[in-house]
């Protein structure tokens, strides 16, 4: 695949409940095909909003998305786009097993390679021996795998991850990484991904993403060139450090900004 795979055009969302909160406000966002992108911003700054309407979950209010140069919802329909939601929905009759081979299943006839190998997927996960457990007996980490390796069994070439790891340890963590970048790099697909750790942007991530709220907007956009595989030497070197302070001088001011806001409201 070639061109953009995820393109945002002056997008934005406004929340009408009790109050009215604009979520998003002219995101501009070329993702090209292939590229690991991560998102990072202080709570409320629109991170899920986005990932919610790059998924066609929910439409922008202005503005126009497209998704391997369809609507988001056309490229779900078509099974071009896979969504790790940050709580992830399993069926809880059905076996691990099952609730990670169901939509690779059900959506077999769009699917125009063939279906993976979707135990070899759970065991590389770690997710061998909960094979045949139901959900109900998973850990919330155990849970997120599951439901990521869901999302590969569908191929998608746009993946879509809502801070995924987040309730892993940090070992657990580096193990679903690094898994997480064998597939990427296997299927060559395009990557959104949100987090909260910017460790975890910096490992990861072709460029960084960084979103300030109140309006939710992009603040900046950091190309992380830092060679692959990014090691455990790579991650202590001064050039992975530069990243990493050079990105948190960048959202502790999108924080700073935040609290002045709150404190006028
Ligand atoms: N369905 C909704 N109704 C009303 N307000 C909403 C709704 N969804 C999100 N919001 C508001 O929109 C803003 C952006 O929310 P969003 O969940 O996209 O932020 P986020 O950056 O993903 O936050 P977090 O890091 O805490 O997950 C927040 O102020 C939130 O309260």
């Amino acid at each position: 695949m070639t061109g953009a795979a995820i393109h945002l055009d002056g997008v934005g969302r406004v929340h009408e409940d009790t109050t009215r909160v604009v979520a998003l406000n002219g995101i501009d966002l070329t993702v090209p095909a292939g590229r690991f992108v991560s998102v990072i911003g202080p709570s409320g700054c629109g991170k899920s909003t986005m990932l919610r309407i790059v998924a066609g979950l929910e439409e922008p209010d202005t503005g126009a998305v497209t998704v391997c140069g369809t609507t988001p919802r056309q490229a779900a329909e078509e099974k071009r786009l896979g969504l790790v939601p940050q709580q992830p929905a399993l069926l809880p009759w059905l076996t691990v097993l099952g609730n990670a081979t169901l939509p690779a299943k059900v959506n077999r006839r769009h699917n125009r390679e063939p279906l993976p190998d979707m135990r070899a997927l759970l065991r590389r996960a770690g997710l061998g021996d909960a094979m045949h457990q139901r959900p109900a007996q998973l850990s919330g980490g155990m849970r997120q795998r599951v439901a990521i390796v869901r999302a590969f069994g569908l191929q998608p070439d746009v993946l879509l991850l809502d801070e995924p790891f987040s309730a892993l340890d940090e070992f657990t963590r580096e193990a679903q990484q690094e898994q997480l970048l064998e597939l990427w790099g296997e299927r060559g697909a395009t990557v959104l991904f949100v987090t909260h750790s910017i460790l975890e942007a910096v490992r990861l991530s072709d460029t960084v993403i960084v979103m300030a709220p109140r309006p939710g907007r992009i603040v900046d956009v950091v190309d992380i060139d830092l060679p692959r595989p990014r090691t455990q030497e790579l991650i202590r070197s001064p050039e992975f450090h530069a990243y990493e302070l050079s990105l948190r001088d960048r959202l502790r001011d999108a924080f700073e900004q935040n609290k002045h806001d709150e404190a006028a409201s």
